[in-house]
């Protein structure tokens, strides 16, 4: 079973070395809350059964393209096409422009051309997702000044390579825009094994910072690429851009089109020095979806990547996605301290200071499971903490452990609260909404499905804090008299 848009993408594919077990794997259309286009099994498939085999020469990435060498490493990197995903934007633009003379004619025809990412939303869209995390990640301005900085330079260089009747068409800021969020939806990062070719690769490897900086690149998480195990998990992976090189960031043909859903992945992509392999993890029943996995992430970083949210049956009751977090910035903790002390943020700098050179977060990040992270109590603690403690703190080179006494939980309480305030609406108004609107746009939908999930989480901590402030309160209330009151009643 396959699609017909499919069929000459992977006759290509077998041509140029590329295996695949059309009796075991198929192509077809899931619902769209499925991932629309994916694989599916056709047969029982047991666990560790190679799917198919990419050879690494149809990898579209900076090292393979042959682009970057027509240009020369110093002019490749005089246009500062070295660092993030402008270099390999570029190679796709140039790819797409070539059209029958690409390698990759047949596989650029088969990737989307339009994308649901909120980078595409207008801004009345985009206000539904006030709060969360969405806006302020998608860096669409960086993704331009990277266009007008590095593209348009590289454009301009080299008139031969990029005839200026061509530019319009093929080398736009729309155009930069769709490859930039191909690649955030569908690229790997594969170390590049084999050394017979590397002189472009040396060339770009003996400069200091290479890491990828680009529009897409504003989080910090931390995944690694490439486990331990020599697996690859798709988009994902990266996250970590900061730490990966631009040269691994590949684009691997047919091993991009399967989809992922939370807790769901039976298929994980392996390396090997010549050639990568779509592995079952699981067992795969015939008609069943094969999932990759996107590293299951939340459903705001599922939509800001992909364009989709997963909404599964949660263990607590409701529907969500247990992978859904909500991110503190330090910055609130401080300045509600502030607030609420009325010290003067002069008082704490230090301590802050300390805090940060010690490796402290400046990010919390609360998860379904509704427990205030110990870094946050701790940094909490260390605002409270008396001159001479936090004098004794700093000399032992110890923050304050992270205990959760009474001063802590109502520091803890009010963040929460602003946290929540962040949202233009609150959780009871979020919940109507999705019980009354049956016909809802999708993008209102899925910002929807990422305040309420985020929502419920500030909630429940909340909750949770409160009630165990006031159990606390109330044992201490109904305590037997401690021992120094007895002792004196004792004497009496
Ligand atoms: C790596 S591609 C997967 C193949 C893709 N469906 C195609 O037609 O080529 C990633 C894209 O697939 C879609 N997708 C993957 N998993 C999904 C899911 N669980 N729900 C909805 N869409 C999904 C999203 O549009 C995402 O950007």
């Amino acid at each position: 079973m396959s699609l017909p848009e499919l069929e000459p993408f992977l006759s290509w594919f077998q041509r140029n070395g590329g295996t695949i077990d059309l009796d075991a794997i198929g192509f077809k259309c899931f619902p769209s809350t499925e991932g629309g286009r994916g694989a599916v099994a056709l047969k029982n498939i047991e666990k560790e059964r190679t799917l198919f085999t990419v050879p690494r020469s149809l990898i579209l990435s900076i090292k393979t393209s042959s682009l970057p060498e027509k240009f020369g490493p110093k002019i490749w990197k005089e246009c500062k096409l070295d660092t993030g995903w402008s270099g390999l934007i570029l190679c796709m633009m140039w790819e797409d422009a070539q059209t029958l003379d690409s390698k990759w004619s047949h596989y650029l025809a088969i990737l989307p051309t339009a994308f649901n990412t909120p980078m595409f939303w207008n801004d009345q869209d985009l206000k539904e997702l006030e709060g969360t995390p969405v806006v302020e990640k998608l860096g669409k301005e960086d993704a331009e000044r990277d266009y007008h900085d590095k593209v348009l330079l590289a454009l301009q260089r080299r008139p031969d390579l990029f005839p200026p009747e061509s530019i319009p068409n093929h080398y736009s800021l729309e155009r930069y825009h769709v490859m930039g969020s191909r690649i955030l939806s569908r690229s790997f990062d594969i170390e590049h094994a084999g050394t017979d070719d590397v002189t472009l690769e040396e060339e770009l490897n003996n400069e200091g910072d290479r890491s990828i900086g680009s529009a897409m690149d504003v989080d910090d998480h931390n995944e690694t690429a490439g486990a331990e195990d020599g697996s690859i998990q798709d988009g994902p992976l990266l996250e970590d851009e900061d730490e990966n090189d631009a040269i691994n960031v590949s684009m691997v043909p047919v091993a991009d089109l399967l989809n992922a859903r939370f807790g769901s992945e039976n298929a994980k992509l392996f390396y090997e020095d010549k050639e990568l392999k779509m592995i079952t993890t699981k067992p795969i029943s015939a008609g069943q979806q094969i999932w990759n996995t996107y590293n299951d992430l939340p459903n705001s970083e599922l939509l800001r990547k992909y364009g989709h949210v997963d909404v599964l049956p949660l263990s607590g009751g409701g529907n969500g996605n247990p992978a859904d977090v909500v991110e503190i910035r330090a910055d609130l903790v401080l300045s509600t301290f502030l607030e609420q002390s009325g010290s003067a943020a002069t008082s704490r700098s230090e301590r802050i200071d300390w805090w940060l050179e010690q490796g402290g977060d400046d990010i919390f990040v609360l998860e379904t499971n509704f427990e205030i992270p110990e870094a946050m109590i701790s940094l909490t603690r260390l605002l409270y903490l008396s001159s001479d403690e936090w004098e004794k703190a700093r000399d032992k080179e110890k923050p304050p452990k992270p205990r959760l006494d009474s001063q802590a939980s109502g520091l803890i309480s009010l963040v929460l609260q602003k946290r929540i305030a962040h949202y233009p609406s609150t959780m009871k108004e979020d919940e109507e909404m999705f019980e009354n609107e049956a016909r809802m746009p999708l993008n209102k939908y899925q910002a929807l499905i990422v305040r309420l999930g985020e929502k419920r989480i500030l909630n429940s901590t909340l909750q949770r804090l409160q009630i165990a402030k006031s159990d606390s309160s109330q044992k201490r209330k109904s305590a037997p008299p401690g021992p120094n009151v007895s002792k004196k009643k004792a004497k009496r």
